[in-house]
């Protein structure tokens, strides 16, 4: 049996630089041999992809809170029975943009769910299979770098009040603090280049 593969996501607020950052990290350890999957949340298998389509168009109304977050926690239990587990235990690493990380600090956090019962009802899903390292990237221009690239357009989730987001990145912080071997708060500002080596800097006590 192949020895397991790392689990890997990087979360944040919107614009931080998450995509450009899974590509970047993806080539790094590529060019070290190391065998990957690259995924994203909501998403990542064909039911999650369609849930994801549930989520994030429509009215701020189309779900309640409790909804959105069930919602969020089913695509994810999809994602990890067909995609995240199999590779895992393939030998692969996975590479995810975003996982419950976003639940806890969206609908946990900036929702009124709470942090722990977001947490309770993702468990049930996710089983063991959480991530080896959540690397959240922490900018302020986050959000304008986002309406800048989407042309002002924006999600259903996105598109919502400034103090939301706001919630959002304290309660990324909050869930840092309480989980520092697995969390890792890093700094999104200046080069691409510049990220992606911190980030390769908090993840090298996992690298072959
Ligand atoms: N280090 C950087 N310096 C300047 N611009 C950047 C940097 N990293 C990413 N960008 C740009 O900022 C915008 C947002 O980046 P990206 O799409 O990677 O963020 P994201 O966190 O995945 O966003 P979202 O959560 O909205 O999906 C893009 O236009 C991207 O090209
Ligand atoms: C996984 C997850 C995501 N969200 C939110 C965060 C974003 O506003 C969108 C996803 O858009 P992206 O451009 O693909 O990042 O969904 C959330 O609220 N809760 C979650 O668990």
């Amino acid at each position: 049996m192949s020895e397991r593969g790392k689990f890997i996501s990087l979360e944040g607020g919107e614009g931080v630089g998450k995509s450009t950052q899974l590509a970047a990290l993806a080539d790094a350890l590529r060019a070290q041999g190391i065998e990957l999957v690259l995924t994203r949340e909501p998403g990542g298998s064909d039911g999650a992809e369609k849930i994801r389509e549930l989520l994030l168009t429509g009215d701020e109304d189309r779900w309640g809170a409790e909804a959105e977050a069930l919602l969020f926690a089913a695509a994810r239990a999809d994602h990890v029975d067909k995609v995240i587990r199999p590779a895992i235990l393939a030998g692969k690493w996975v590479l995810s943009d975003r996982f419950v990380d976003s639940s806890l600090a969206y609908q946990g956090g900036a929702g009124d769910l709470g942090i722990q019962a977001v947490r309770a009802i993702n468990a049930f899903g996710i089983g063991e299979w959480f991530p080896d390292r959540t690397l959240v990237l922490a900018l302020a221009e986050g959000g304008a770098r986002a309406r800048a690239r989407d042309n002002e357009m924006s999600d259903r989730i996105g598109g919502r009040p400034a103090n939301y987001h706001q919630k959002v990145d304290l309660a990324f912080r909050q869930i840092a603090s309480e989980e520092p071997a697995r969390l890792r708060i890093i700094d999104a500002s200046g080069s691409p280049e510049e990220v992606t080596g911190r980030l390769l800097d908090a993840i090298a006590d996992l690298l072959p």
